[in-house]
């Protein structure tokens, strides 16, 4: 049974609709990344999914239970979710330990104190108990307050970016280990970021959102490698467009020469545009072919194993790796060839 589904959810705040019939499933211990562009909706799906905010039209439900529709609503007290918002801060007057054991009222003081010293346990700050909030560092309170927000042991988890306030030295050891506190705890997660690294490191799924929807949402690997619009193949990396008229189910001719695809794939019209990334490309030198077409180095940066060269292709810029051991001038012309891969091929 999925832990999460959001089905056709819309919402708006006055007149500026925000969510547009979004259809979200999360799976049994399953975490999801909301991934996109600032504004797109990411915390006010979160808001929807926690109770924060009344949605106007769609359902959702967790762990089979119908928390919101047109005519329900379930408070967020009693919907079983952990939080843990960017600025979901700890009570700084109350030590590690009591911060941890806001949640568990109902529970005896033994049984509350077990727990804490459980979690205590789990996040690595055993010795920590007695501290203060302003006594720890970024880390250690997003430690404390990930054991606060697993506590209660909740059905689901909301993560609102909350690694953006940590040192990039440290973030993604943090980011492993909450991964692995999560794991361990068999809990189902929704993460927001705008990062890909963040979302790469810490989620088994992601979901691109993109004004409102979600536009895809599969493994990382599959929405690299296939994605199904130009906004997840540009969301998820930086690359070119080529103009191309698919001849056969794995072969495109472009201005650059025939492009292979690794996997077949079916066309309702030949027309096009591939969706090259730089990995893709290769630069050679001009004597290689002199029928392709040429382009000029426009400069070159060395990044210590290698050069990165920025050239432009069908009149957009981008930075491609030489292969190891090459080596071009700047205003050097050269040619480039496309490896075959996984085509992206979007139909005109
Ligand atoms: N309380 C509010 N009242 C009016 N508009 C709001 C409110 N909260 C958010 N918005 C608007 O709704 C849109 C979506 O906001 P939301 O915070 O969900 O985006 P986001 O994807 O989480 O963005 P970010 O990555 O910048 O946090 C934005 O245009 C934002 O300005």
């Amino acid at each position: 049974m999925s832990s999460l589904i959001l089905q056709g959810v819309s919402y708006h705040y006055s007149a500026m609709q925000v969510l547009h019939n979004l259809d979200l499933t999360v799976g049994k211990d399953e975490i999801v990344c909301l991934l996109g562009a600032s504004g797109c909706g990411k915390t006010t799906t979160l808001k929807a999914i926690a109770g924060l905010i009344e949605t106007n039209q769609g359902s959702i439900f967790i762990d089979g239970k119908l928390v919101s529709d047109e005519q329900s609503f379930v408070s967020p007290e009693h919907r079983n979710i952990g939080m843990m918002f960017q600025d979901y801060a700890l009570f700084p007057h109350l030590t590690v330990a009591d911060n941890i054991a806001f949640g568990l009222n109902k529970t005896n003081k033994e049984q509350k104190r077990a727990r804490v010293d459980e979690m205590l346990k789990l996040v690595h700050l055993t010795g920590c108990a007695k501290r203060f909030p302003h006594q720890l560092s970024g880390g250690q309170q997003q430690r404390v307050a990930i054991a606060r927000a697993l506590a209660y042991k909740p059905s689901l988890l909301l993560l609102d970016e909350p690694f953006s306030n940590i040192d990039t030295q440290v973030r993604f050891e943090l980011i492993a280990d909450i991964r692995r506190i999560i794991k361990t705890q068999q809990v189902s997660a929704v993460f927001v970021t705008h990062s890909k690294e963040e979302a790469f490191a810490f989620s088994d799924t992601l979901a691109i959102m993109h004004r409102g929807k979600i536009a895809q949402q599969g493994s990382p690997e599959a929405l690299f490698a296939m994605p199904k619009s130009k906004e997840v193949a540009e969301f998820l990396g930086q690359g070119i467009y080529l103009d191309a008229q698919a001849l056969t189910a794995t072969e495109y001719n472009t201005a650059f020469g025939v492009v292979k695809s690794q996997v077949a794939h079916t066309h309702k019209t030949k027309n096009g545009q591939l969706y090259i990334r730089p990995h893709q490309i290769e630069l050679a030198c001009k004597n290689c072919d002199e029928n392709s077409q040429a382009i000029t180095i426009l400069s070159r940066r060395f990044i210590g194993s290698a050069y990165v060269y920025s050239v432009v292709i069908a009149e957009q810029e981008i930075e491609v790796a030489a292969q190891y051991g090459q080596s071009f001038e700047k205003n050097e012309q050269v040619i480039i060839k496309i490896k075959p891969h996984t085509v992206n091929f979007f139909e005109s």
